[in-house]
């Protein structure tokens, strides 16, 4: 039997700091962020919905999408994220469903899915436990804030287009409090798995 883990929590709590050490574990993580880059190259049908919609302003001059720019759209206006997020959803969705399954059929120990919008597109049906990865909202708007060199009124936009961080705390099966050490987090993340029955 494989243990299905939905890992998530909000923008810059701290998803890919945990995701890294269940990859330096060996563990396979599927990365709902790097599939919906993939599902935007150049000739996939998102792509060529994205130019339909969104038209040429949010292409570079090579033709990539230029995610920047979309990113100014879509988190600044609620109608245009979500249709974005109707041509994009069902085919990440697919892709992250279908990998899931390679690793079950395999049957290995445990698959990781890292998920950023779980709560929000309903994908906890998919999995076996949620894990959410916790930090106080001032925390997380700080790390924000640095990590991608943005404003706190930009940081903002992005923060309040997902549930809060606080209500995600509430709906989780378990949480990492990734508000202290990294080595804290990552103390808490074995116990975690030992407690499923994961050994590290
Ligand atoms: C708007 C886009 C082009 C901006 O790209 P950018 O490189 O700046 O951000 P990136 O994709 O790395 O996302 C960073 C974080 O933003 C948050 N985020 C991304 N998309 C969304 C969304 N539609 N709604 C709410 N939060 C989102 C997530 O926490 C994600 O981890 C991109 O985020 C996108 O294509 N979003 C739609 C697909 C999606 O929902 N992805 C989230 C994972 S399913
Ligand atoms: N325990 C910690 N102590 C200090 N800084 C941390 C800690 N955990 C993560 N960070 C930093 O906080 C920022 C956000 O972390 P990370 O990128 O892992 O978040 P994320 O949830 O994956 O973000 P996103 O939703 O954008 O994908 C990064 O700059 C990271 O280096």
């Amino acid at each position: 039997m494989t243990l299905v883990i939905g890992l998530t929590g909000s923008i810059a709590t701290g998803k890919s700091t945990i995701s890294n050490m269940l990859i330096d574990w060996s563990f396979p993580v599927i990365d709902a962020d790097t599939i919906s880059r993939e599902v935007v190259q150049v000739g996939e049908e998102a792509y060529e919905q994205i130019v339909a919609t969104f038209g040429r302003q949010v292409l570079q001059e090579d033709g990539s999408l230029n995610r920047e720019a979309l990113g100014n759209i879509v988190f600044q206006d609620e109608s245009k994220r979500k249709k974005l997020n109707q041509i994009m959803h069902p085919k990440i969705r697919k892709r992250m469903l279908e990998r899931r399954d390679q690793y079950v059929s395999n049957n290995v120990e445990l698959v990781v899915m890292d998920i950023p919008l779980l709560f929000e597109s309903d994908l906890f049906h998919y999995v076996d436990k949620v894990l959410v990865v916790y930090v106080d909202p001032d925390i997380q708007l700080d790390r924000l804030t640095k990590r991608d060199e943005i404003s706190a009124e930009k940081a903002l936009e992005r923060i309040n287009a997902q549930i809060p961080i606080t209500e995600k705390k509430d709906l989780a099966d378990t949480i990492v409090n990734n508000g202290g050490s990294i080595k804290e987090s990552e103390d808490q993340l074995k116990d975690i798995l030992n407690t499923w029955g994961i050994e590290v």
